[in-house]
């Protein structure tokens, strides 16, 4: 069977579990909100600051990745430009055919001229709704809920909890920790995992991505994630394979895929942080093949140069996944989101499965 054309990708409906409103921006937005404020940039024209964002996160390191978000989260300081920008991503992730995104952002990072925590999270809401709206009326329905995102090396993460449960009914869905692994780990923010845990709340953790299986292992055992931001690092508990040729899970590999730990994979973000060597060796091969609870994610869509489509297509190329595959990720994804069981259901129902059927026939 011939591989499955880019367009076709395109066109098939998709979940996202795992993008950073920060790490979505388009190139022309970025320039002219720094215009707006006298923020420098390394370029003013959008290809060419397109390309500088990904070939600087391409450091081979995630404390670098990071530093490009400088210059995101400057422009990302007043309620008219968070707003902006979040229409501008559930825009984006429409016209790429995502039916179904979770994104998130750190509130605590766009405090910096005089917004409250409340005020950022009511800017995004309100983004998102305008971009969802208007997605609608272009005949490109979406669905987003929204995840607050603590930084893992800072002390707010019980606050930002509290500010998620207060906003748990106009949109936001969940909690996360993000940001540089490496010595700041989960159960640093146990206190807010335990928070949310006694309020019925939904959380995953950034965990196996620049640092290993201790991470996973606090993520889960200690502090109750319900999904894995990456978990990429969970092959580190898989033995290539036994004499009798199957690979041998660990006892945390094994819990992980036993309780269907959700991970959210993000292929592209992986090889430029030096999380994986390159797509075609990248876990999710062997993760899908032992039907781990696979989903695939862009993480960074600036900083990658990425979306959805070309995340399943770079896939596509590299494991020759059909359509079986792709609809098994979504699905994957939208079993794991955050929504209501019954929302979940009703989105595979009469968008993915009708969706993959006509692009299979
Ligand atoms: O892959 C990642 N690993 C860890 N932290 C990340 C990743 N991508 C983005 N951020 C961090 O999350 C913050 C809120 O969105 C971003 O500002 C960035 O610092
Ligand atoms: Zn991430």
């Amino acid at each position: 069977m011939a591989a499955i054309a880019y367009e076709d990708i395109a066109r098939a409906p998709k979940a996202l579990l795992h993008d950073h409103l920060d790490g979505g921006l388009r190139p022309q937005t970025i320039i002219e909100l720094a215009d707006g404020i006298g923020h420098p940039l390394p370029s003013t024209d959008a290809g060419e600051l397109g390309r500088w964002f990904v070939a600087a996160a391409a450091s081979g390191s995630l404390e670098r990745y990071l530093e490009t978000f400088d210059h995101t989260v400057a422009v990302m300081q007043t309620a008219e430009a968070l707003r902006r920008v979040a229409a501008e991503c559930a825009l984006d992730l429409a016209a790429d055919g995502v039916v179904y995104a979770e994104v998130r952002f750190a509130p605590e990072q766009h405090l910096e001229r005089g917004l409250s925590l409340d005020e950022v999270v009511e800017a995004v809401l309100a983004g998102f709704a305008d971009g969802v709206a208007e997605a609608a009326r272009a005949g490109r329905p979406i669905r987003i809920g929204t995840l607050l995102t603590a930084m893992r090396h800072a002390a707010r993460s019980q606050e930002i909890a509290e500010l998620a449960v207060r906003h748990r009914d106009t949109g936001v869905v969940g909690f996360d920790i993000a940001g540089a692994e490496a010595g700041f780990p989960p159960t640093r923010h146990l206190d807010a995992f335990e928070y949310l845990q006694r309020e019925n709340f939904h959380f995953t953790i950034h965990a196996g991505e620049a640092f290993g299986l201790p991470s996973i292992w606090q993520a889960i055992q200690w502090c109750g994630a319900d999904r894995l931001g990456h978990g990429v690092r969970i092959v580190d508990d898989i033995a290539a394979a036994e004499p009798d040729g199957r690979p041998a899970l660990g006892r945390l590999a094994a819990y992980v895929r036993d309780k269907r730990i959700p991970l959210e994979l993000c292929p592209s973000s992986n090889v430029q942080t030096g999380a994986a060597t390159s797509i075609a060796e990248h876990p999710i091969g062997l993760l899908r093949d032992l039907r781990f609870r696979v989903t695939v994610n862009t993480d960074n869509r600036l900083m990658s140069g990425t979306s959805m489509t070309r995340e399943m297509a770079l896939l596509v190329e590299a494991f020759d996944y059909g359509w079986t595959e792709l609809q098994w990720f979504t699905i994957n994804a939208m079993k794991s989101a955050f929504i209501p069981f019954d929302e979940r259901l009703a989105i595979i129902d009469d968008i993915i499965k009708p969706g993959y059927a006509v692009l299979r026939s």
